[in-house]
């Protein structure tokens, strides 16, 4: 009896210190779309979840984790937040698009000119390879601005239909994410999440307890298709 517990407990001692960690699967998202339509503002209160104090333009790229369970699995959300502003973000271009599991293309609801600035953006995804089997989605910020907004829901649709990409209206800065009607900030980037996580195969993963600031050295493995835009939460 005595030679069999200490067998079990040796077992289970072999068995807890053999077993690998726990992976933690990576969403890689980038956010991209003209200076100062709130792409840092969106990504923070997402993974911090407040508005920020203050901004300043982003110089090249910051990087914002949020770790979320779903359905009883950890996944780490890396939010890439792209400097807006050509003189920022040219060295660090190719470092965005690579092992991109998700894009959100952002214009602000108060500024045309953003929202009329979305194909060169698209375009520039199509020239990093990023075809329509990454997942996008468009995102419609500062509805908090209704009264000054520039682009109507109407054409914002249109064009997201176009492009085959779910649009959500919202703004970083409200709690309610502005307007009754608008989409809350968590919800869009869970959504996505949600449509990752679903995704066969899977994707990038590194055992839960590593830390990760960067996924330029990622291997890159298939990904599966998402090209409908019939998701929306
Ligand atoms: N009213 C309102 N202002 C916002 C919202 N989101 C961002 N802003 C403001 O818009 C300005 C620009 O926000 P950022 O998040 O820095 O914009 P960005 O797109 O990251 O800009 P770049 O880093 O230059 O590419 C800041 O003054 C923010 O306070 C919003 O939802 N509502």
């Amino acid at each position: 009896m005595a030679d069999m517990e200490s067998s079990l407990e040796f077992s289970s001692s072999l068995t807890s210190s053999t077993l690998p960690p726990p992976r933690t699967r990576i969403f890689k998202i980038i956010v991209i779309g003209d200076s100062g339509v709130g792409k840092t503002c969106l990504t923070y209160r997402f993974c911090a979840g407040k508005f920020p104090d203050k901004t300043e333009a982003t110089i090249g790229v910051d990087f914002r984790e949020k770790v979320i369970e779903i359905d009883g699995e950890k996944i780490k959300v890396q939010l890439w937040d792209t400097a807006g502003q050509e003189r920022f973000r040219k060295s660090m271009v190719q470092h965005y698009y690579r092992n991109v599991h998700a894009v959100v293309f952002v214009y602000d609801v108060t500024s045309a000119a953003s929202f009329r600035s979305l194909p060169a953006w698209i375009e520039e995804c199509r020239q990093y390879a990023l075809g329509h089997e990454v997942p996008r989605i468009l995102v419609g910020n500062k509805c908090d601005l209704r009264h000054a907004a520039q682009v109507s829901t109407e054409v914002a649709q249109q064009f997201a239909d176009a492009h085959s990409m779910p649009l959500f209206e919202t703004s970083a800065k409200s709690p309610q994410g502005g307007s009754n009607d608008s989409d809350h900030v968590e919800a869009i980037f869970m959504t996505v999440a949600h449509k990752l996580k679903s995704q066969k195969p899977l994707v990038l993963s590194q055992p839960a307890n590593t830390v990760t600031l960067s996924g330029r050295d990622q291997e890159e493995e298939p990904r599966g298709s998402w090209g409908c835009n019939c998701w929306r939460s």
